[in-house]
This record gives C-alpha cells, structure tokens and sequence, in this order.
C-alpha cells in the first residue's frame, strides 16, 4: 500500500522545519542579521526568515509540485543550495497511522502555509525561545496539520531545538501536555504589538495574569504547556501563516483557534491572508463560544470596519 499523501507531506514537513531551524541558528551564531523593514518597524525581515523560506519552499514543492505552497516572506529562489534541501520523510512519524478520513487527501487539495520565522521582532531581540517555524496544512480551506519547531528549546538530554506537531485526527507529539491552574484565567497575547484596542480586550476578559510571549507558535505553546487557558489578540496584524500550523496543532490536542468572533479563518489558497478579526485561542478546558461571547460588540466592530 502507498504512504497517504498527508502523512507524508506531515513527515517531508517535520524534517524540513527542522533543517529551517538549523538555518535560524546559523545566521545568527554567524551575527550578521541582514534586517529589512517591510511594511514599517513592526514588520521586519533577516536573513534568518529569508533562507529558512528558501529552505522549506524549495524542499516541499520539489517533493510536492502540485500543492500551492505559501510563504510569508513573498516569491522565493528555489535554486538553493544542495544542503538546504530535505528530501527524506520523518520515519519516526510515518509509523503512526493515518486518520480514515484523510486517507484519500488528493496532492490538488492541499494549501501550505509557511512562516519560516514566526517571532522575528524576538529574534532580532535575542528573546529565542520566543522563535518558531511553522508549517501548516491546510485541506480544502481548512487548518488540518501543523509543525511548530522551536530552534532554541533546550531539551533535558542536552539536544538544543524540538519538533511539536498535531494532525487532526490522529492527535499531537513532541511535547508533555499539561493543564493551566483551576480557578485562574491566564492570558496571552502579544509581546511587541501592543495596541489600545488589544488591551480592551484583555481587560474585558478580567484575566488573573497576562503572559506577553512574541509569535503565535510561541503562545500557542503556552496553551498545550499548561502556562495559559487563552490566547487573546484584538489586532488584524497576524497573517495567515502564522495560525495555520499553531490552529492545526491545538485542535488536534482538542483545543480551539478561531477569530475573535468564534469564527474558523479559511486557509483556502485564494484568501486574503490577513486575519482582520483578530485571533482568539483557548485550551480543551475552556468553552471557546463562552469567551468568544465576552468579546465586547464594539472591538468586533472595530475589527470589521
Ligand atoms: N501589527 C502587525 N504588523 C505586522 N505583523 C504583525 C502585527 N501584529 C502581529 N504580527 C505578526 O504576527 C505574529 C505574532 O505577533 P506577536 O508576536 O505580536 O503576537 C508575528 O509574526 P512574524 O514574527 O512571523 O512576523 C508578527 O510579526
Ligand atoms: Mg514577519
Ligand atoms: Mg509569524
Ligand atoms: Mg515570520
């Protein structure tokens, strides 16, 4: 029998974040950082984001010529250097079985959303464990897989970096799910993009603690981590790339990621790829509907003007 199309394209997708990963650290063991400003000061570029891009885009659409593959930082050069590219399957993760209902999953159908670097704003700041690659799959228009690879995770073996991933279905691995505290609402939201309207919301949630982590990989890990219940953030600023594999990955552990109206982006390849309503995450424990209804009318109207 021949390997489904999802568990592969999962099993190229843990390999090649992996490998992004190493690129990250490269470049800046070798300090010269290379930043650009893209559309302003909260919105930068290294050379970290744009060779850990070439990387995974050339690696799967290689392996993958007929997905659409999309990428934070725009069009890559896929001539890339021979050691950047990845063309074997993670085999600890292809001896899981794949769920029943993604057995059919046909190459056409696929979307990938990359963010080669998600916490960049962190990097440039020396804050790495903020740092993540993300690589999410989407079926259809909907967020099904994800890798969440933290370069700079000090494992307790010593081995520095560490693969989280999550398939709908199946279920998640590479991490020790834990539950936040009874009682307490812990929130998280952003670290360098701190708006009025983000703090509004905040504060009509009455959380007991807020925890302030650059990227959205990097939240949604304090949600499987037991560190918080919610990732809250009333802002249009995140894209795309950056929930698609943070969403997939929390789902597949039971939790939910919608925007702040409750409602599931799509990750079809033809969407504008600006998540305008915000992102609103919570842990399996937490009703999401319930704190989606607490979201004050106005900051939804806000967000949708
Ligand atoms: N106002 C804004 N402008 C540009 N990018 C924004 C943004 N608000 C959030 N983002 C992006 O969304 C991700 C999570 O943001 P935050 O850490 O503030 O929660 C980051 O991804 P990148 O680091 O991949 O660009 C960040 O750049
Ligand atoms: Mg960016
Ligand atoms: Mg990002
Ligand atoms: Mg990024």
């Amino acid at each position: 029998m021949t390997t489904p199309k999802v568990m592969r394209i999962m099993a190229l997708s843990i390999n090649t974040a992996a490998r992004a990963g190493s690129i990250i650290r490269e470049v800046m063991q070798r300090g010269n950082l290379g930043i650009v400003e893209k559309e302003g000061k909260d919105d930068l570029q290294t050379e970290a984001d744009r060779s850990a891009q070439q990387c995974i885009i050339a690696s799967l659409s290689r392996k993958f010529p007929n997905i659409t593959i999309i990428g934070e930082e725009g069009d890559s050069n896929l001539n890339v250097k021979a050691e950047w590219l990845v063309s074997e399957e993670n085999e600890e993760f292809l001896t899981h079985s794949c769920p029943e209902e993604l057995l059919e999953i046909k190459e056409e159908e696929f979307v990938i959303w990359v963010d080669p670097l998600d916490g960049t704003s962190e990097y440039t700041k020396g804050l790495l464990e903020h740092v993540t690659v993300l690589i999410g799959i989407a079926i259809k228009d909907r967020a099904v897989g994800g890798i969440i690879y933290q370069p700079y995770y000090k494992q307790s073996n010593g081995d520095i970096g560490r693969t989280v991933w999550g398939l709908k279905g199946l279920g998640t691995g590479g991490f020790e799910p834990k539950s936040p505290p009874k009682g307490q609402m812990i929130i998280t939201t952003t670290r360098s993009h701190l708006t009025p309207l983000v703090q509004q919301a905040l504060d009509a949630l009455s959380p007991t603690k807020v925890i302030k982590v650059g990227g959205a990989g990097y939240k949604v890990l304090q949600l499987l981590e037991g560190k918080a219940h919610a990732y809250v953030f009333a802002s249009p600023g995140c894209k795309r790339w950056d929930t698609c594999a943070p969403e997939a990955v929390l789902e597949a552990y039971g939790g939910t990621l919608t925007d702040l109206a409750g409602i599931h982006y799509s990750y079809a390849a033809d969407v504008d790829y600006k998540n305008r309503m915000g992102v609103l995450a919570t842990i399996p424990e937490i009703s999401h509907s319930e704190i989606a209804r607490q979201v004050p009318n106005d900051i939804i109207a806000t967000l949708r003007a």
